[in-house]
């Protein structure tokens, strides 16, 4: 039997939603470089999901779905106020709040194409509801309903800040969730297709996917980043933060990645990104400290920034909350999980691999009572 740690280097499925070849990241044959700078968050989805970009009229009609489904049952608003006043992270909320969503949808366990489908944009549209909702109820705010006239990217914006986003806030968010759409077999997104390959419904395996995207090590990195970022706090003291780090051989988050080996693409438009809001915003200080960290970091352990270091001070500037940040990355990456649970569903087989037993062997079973006699003599 074959054996790498972590999965390293196995190819576990095909795939044609995203493909990272050669350090270039590509959503259905299209590279993201592309995507970021021209389309829309929603044509992204359509993209995704369909596997071709849409018309203008296709794009229209898509948007109007979306935007209907974003609507979040009374119910869900009920339970979001109660875990509001829990002291838990967003994460747990928001794993609880789409598992609840199944209790919710008539349509949970058919697994037509219709209903797949109709899951499909109602798990896109709520998601961002959720967290907008959670954030604003637990201020002890109203949640907002989103405007018509609004991208998603800007509606989001309005329903967490409660102002309509300016232009440039706007734009450089649609990017962000552009970037964070999909991403190839990463560990959220293969927890997602080993959750539905056993034929489980489409919330099962997003509220699995959630809890795989919390941790620190994958989608939990963007908050950390932000805490290291406020704990270091001066630009003067990057220098001496990060030398304690490496002496004491933590990890910086932000940094590393298992399938790059010259650089995540993403991370260029989002310290792009994180220059031009620092100036929209006046406060240039994290976008700096962050240019001298990944100096002393590329430099001193040749270790590039990925996808989580800069949308941490971007997502800062956009007024978003620290605790927040992995939760608005997970309204991203739905869109690529419904993408490859979609896939899955389509030439499903379970997958199910092996493990290189390591463990004692030939052990002789003692009954409980001669155990708990033994341990009176030794006592
Ligand atoms: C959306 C995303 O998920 S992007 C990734 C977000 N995660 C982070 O930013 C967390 C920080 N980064 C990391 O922990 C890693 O680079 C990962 C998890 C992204 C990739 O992990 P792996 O491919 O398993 O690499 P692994 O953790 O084995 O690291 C290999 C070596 O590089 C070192 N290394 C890797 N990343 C870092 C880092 N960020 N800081 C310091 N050292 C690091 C490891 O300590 C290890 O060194 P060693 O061989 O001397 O023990
Ligand atoms: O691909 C990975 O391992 C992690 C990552 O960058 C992502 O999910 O965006």
């Amino acid at each position: 039997m074959v054996q790498t740690k972590g999965l390293e280097g196995v190819v576990a499925t095909t795939s044609s939603v995203s493909s990272i070849i050669d350090d270039v990241l590509t959503y259905r044959g299209y590279n993201v470089d592309d995507l970021t700078d021209s389309a829309q968050f929603e044509e992204v989805i359509y993209l995704l999901w369909f596997n071709k970009l849409p018309t203008s009229q296709q794009l229209a009609e898509f948007k109007s779905e979306l935007i209907e489904n974003v609507y979040l049952p009374i119910e869900l608003l009920n339970i979001i106020e109660k875990l509001s006043k829990e002291n838990t992270h967003p994460m747990s909320i928001l794993m609880n709040c789409v598992s609840a969503l199944a209790i919710y949808d008539e349509e949970t366990n058919q697994m037509s194409e219709g209903a797949n489908y109709r899951k499909s944009l109602r798990l896109q549209g709520k998601l961002a509801s959720i967290v907008a909702a959670y954030s604003r109820i637990r201020e002890g705010k109203q949640p907002l309903i989103p405007k018509e006239d609004l991208s998603f990217a800007g509606n989001i914006l309005y329903m967490l800040n409660g102002e309509i986003p300016d232009k440039i806030s706007e734009k450089a968010f649609n990017k962000a969730l552009i970037l964070h759409a999909d991403h190839e077999l990463n560990a959220s997104t293969f927890t997602a297709r080993v959750c539905v390959a056993t034929l489980s419904d489409m919330y099962s395996g997003i509220t699995a996917a959630l809890g795989a995207l919390k941790g620190p090590l994958h989608g939990g990195a963007n908050e950390s980043v932000m805490k290291m970022l406020a704990e270091i706090n001066d630009i003067t003291q990057v220098d001496s933060y990060l030398h304690k780090a490496f002496e004491n051989k933590e990890k910086i988050m932000g940094f590393g990645h298992r399938v790059y080996k010259t650089g995540d693409p993403r991370a260029k438009h989002l310290r792009e990104m994180s220059r031009q809001l620092a100036k929209v915003t006046g406060e240039e200080k994290w976008y700096y400290m962050s240019l001298a960290i990944e100096k002393i970091v590329t430099n001193e352990k040749g270790l590039l920034p990925n996808v989580d270091f800069y949308s941490a001070s971007v997502y800062h500037s956009l007024g978003i909350q620290h605790d927040l940040f992995t939760p608005i990355f997970a309204i991203s990456r739905v869109s690529g999980w419904i993408a490859h649970i979609l896939e899955q569903y389509e030439n499903n087989r379970l997958i199910r691999p092996r493990a290189e037993y390591v463990g004692l062997k030939n052990q002789t079973f003692i009954p409980i009572q001669e155990r708990d006699e033994s341990m009176d003599v030794i006592a």
